[in-house]
């Protein structure tokens, strides 16, 4: 959990390289449905676009399925839940072993995003700062050109927020309840990382058996 450049995609695919989980991005699974230009796709665009959340059934019926052909590896989901009903759905489904919220200064969010390139095909993330590719302007695997989503610009980003801080409270709130909420917060990533990476070396430690077989 946490806003938008908050560096989800970033510690997630730490995570995800370190711990050897599958990781799930909801905003990669939906400009691929937009790319696809299916009618889901068409109805997706409308929203991402203007920085708004996608409703919640078009949303649970794009990554719960994909969550089913994982029943038996370890997963990340990054971007997934965002709303109460998403958390449900969610619950309904699988039981989680953790939940990682990240709290990062409004300030932050917006130099970091007016800096992010993305490569769409792979969902590298880049930041001409923090993380610049090799080649300006170039994904560093296949040397194809990198693009800034139209929802980082500074116009969609202030509703985006809003939306965000709306929505996530109640789901922040559930998962509090059920002791699995880990917060952390800070304004750079290589300083959060070490501490969100002995939480899970310590979860995974002991409860190995359990991750093994999810
Ligand atoms: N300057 C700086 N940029 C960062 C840091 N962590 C992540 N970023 C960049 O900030 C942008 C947002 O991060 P991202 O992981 O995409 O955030 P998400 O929207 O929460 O998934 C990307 O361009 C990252 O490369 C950091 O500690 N410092
Ligand atoms: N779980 C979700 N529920 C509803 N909309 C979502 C969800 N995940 C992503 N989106 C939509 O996709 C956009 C991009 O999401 P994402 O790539 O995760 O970027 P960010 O982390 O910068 O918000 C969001 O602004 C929103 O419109």
């Amino acid at each position: 959990m946490g806003p938008p450049g908050s560096g989800k995609g970033t510690i997630s695919k730490r995570i995800a390289e370190s711990f050897g989980l599958q990781y799930l991005s909801s905003g990669h699974y939906l400009r691929e449905s937009i790319a696809a230009n299916t009618e889901a796709g068409i109805l997706v665009k409308r929203y991402v676009e203007r920085g708004l959340l996608v409703p919640d059934n078009v949303m649970t019926r794009l990554m719960v399925p994909r969550l089913e052909q994982l029943r038996n590896h370890s997963w990340l989901l990054d971007g997934f839940p965002r709303t109460l009903a998403q958390a449900q759905a969610l619950n309904s489904v699988c039981e989680l072993d953790l939940v990682i919220s990240l709290n990062i200064p409004y300030e932050t969010l917006k130099d970091r995003l007016s800096d992010r390139w993305i490569h769409p095909a792979s969902g590298r993330v880049y930041n001409m700062g923090f993380n610049p590719p090799q080649v300006q302007g170039r994904d560093d695997i296949t040397g194809e050109p990198l693009i800034q989503h139209e929802d980082d610009k500074p116009e969609a980003l202030v509703a985006r927020l809003r939306h965000y801080k709306d929505v996530a409270k109640p789901v922040i709130d559930l998962y509090k309840s059920q002791g699995i909420l880990h917060s952390f917060s800070g304004t750079e990533t290589d300083r959060i990382w070490p501490y969100i990476s002995s939480l899970l070396s310590a979860k995974i430690d002991t409860h190995c058996g359990k991750i093994g077989q999810n």
